[in-house]
């Protein structure tokens, strides 16, 4: 057996922060797996390290299932991002090592291809509809097939989603929180006409996608959803905070614009209700967030037989580890309908090493064995963590509010 003979945390901010484990075994074959959760990346280090590391030493690698097991249902307080986190870095890490030690790249190891590309989306922004449309026809130049828009809100001075830089959008900004205004009817005054503008520049082959970041009630839901119809979405993202899944019912009676959200859930049960009496469209869970590998399969298969497609999350605040996983999980899985796809900085790329490559608007995940992504640990020393929370929001009165 390839037992493992060590695990490591490697904490790094190449441009931002992430986490990431290292896992050894004692022939010298190593797997890594993200970790990061963005603004609370030192509770999931510290979860690793002092909790879970202990209880890895010794174990044969390839048992991925049965270590899976012992870390969800042995530590007794189940679920929560940080455990969740925690156990996906794990997961991700012991494919990794699978593969390489079979000399497969992971997605052969999951079946196999179910297409010849993942179809990704890219994030288009602006602060006004002019400049986010400029920008989404920049992204279709380059190929995608699917482009999120998220534009500024006139009469609020910032926004989730619309970044200081035209491709690099990183929510987490200041060592202590950003404090945003927010009024959700300016907001709702503000997108119809970006995406009536948005389908007169790029015409109606390109699939169109919108975030709503869990800022609105159902019924303000329902109407956003309605209100788009005439420009055909592809998904109307995160519309309500999904504490409550039966909200979704609410929305779904009202529009047919199709609905995804998940990329706070960490585990199926955030969205078997969701799923069951498909209220949704796309699940966005994604793999360091919702336990793995292993378990986002376990979520698809759920979803497949409700016709429910997958759409990873895919921000910068997930590693070039994750994108890499999520390459080949979504390369695989039956029932794939998108990947997010924020483009890393270049010092990021430059610690994280990788195989994986975007040509016309597919990505693949490469056929190096293993995850195909590596850590350059030397320059990843060389950008110490730099505590950095993601912003908040307030209404006009001074309300606390979802961000
Ligand atoms: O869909 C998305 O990409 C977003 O909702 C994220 O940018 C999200 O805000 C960040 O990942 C939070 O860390
Ligand atoms: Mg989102």
């Amino acid at each position: 057996m390839p037992k493992i003979t060590g695990a490591r945390v490697i904490v790094t901010s190449p441009g931002r922060n992430f986490v990431t484990l290292k896992v050894e075994t004692e022939d010298g074959v190593y797997g890594l797996g993200d970790a990061t959760l963005n603004g609370r990346e030192l509770a999931v280090a510290s979860y690793l390290t002092d909790h879970v590391i202990p209880c890895l030493i010794g174990r044969d690698a390839h048992r991925i299932e049965d270590i899976w097991q012992f870390l969800y249902k042995g530590a007794y307080w189940r679920r929560g991002p940080v455990t969740m986190s925690a156990i996906a870095a794990v997961d991700t890490a012991l494919w990794d090592i699978k593969g390489k030690l079979a000399g497969l790249p992971v997605y052969q190891l999951l079946g196999g291809a179910s297409r010849e590309g993942v179809m990704v989306y890219g994030h288009a922004n602006g602060t006004t509809i002019e400049e986010t449309v400029a920008n989404a026809l920049h992204y279709k130049e380059l190929g995608y097939r699917a482009i999120r828009l998220q534009s500024g809100v006139p009469g609020l001075a910032s926004t989730y989603g619309v970044s200081k830089d035209r491709y690099f959008y990183e929510p987490a900004d200041a060592d202590m929180p950003t404090e945003n205004v927010w009024s959700t009817e300016k907001y709702l005054r503000s997108v119809p006409p970006l995406f009536e503008k948005a389908r007169d520049a790029l015409g109606w082959d390109v699939h169109l996608l919108h975030d709503a970041h869990h800022r609105l009630t159902p019924i303000e839901a329902a109407r956003l959803g309605k209100d788009l119809e005439p420009y055909r979405l592809f998904w109307l993202e995160d519309t309500t905070p999904a504490e409550n899944q039966e909200a979704f019912r609410l929305i779904r009676q009202h529009t047919t614009t199709p609905l995804a959200v998940g990329e706070i859930f960490n585990t199926i049960w955030d969205a078997r209700e969701l799923i069951q009496n498909q209220l949704i469209d796309y699940i966005r869970a994604t793999v360091v967030h919702a336990g793995g590998i292993t378990h986002l399969r376990r979520i698809a298969a759920l979803a497949d037989l409700y016709q429910v497609r997958t759409g990873c999350h895919g921000a910068t605040d997930l590693s070039p580890v994750c994108m890499a996983a999520a390459l080949h999980f979504d390369l695989s899985v039956p029932n794939f309908g998108v990947q997010e796809y924020m483009r890393h900085a270049e010092e990021t790329d430059a610690v994280f090493p990788h195989a994986y490559s975007f040509d016309n608007g597919l990505m693949h995940p490469g056929d190096k064995p293993g995850l195909g992504v590596d850590i350059d640990e030397v320059l990843a020393a060389k950008y110490p963590y730099r505590r950095a929370y993601l912003p908040v929001n307030r209404l006009e009165d001074g309300t606390m509010f979802s961000w």
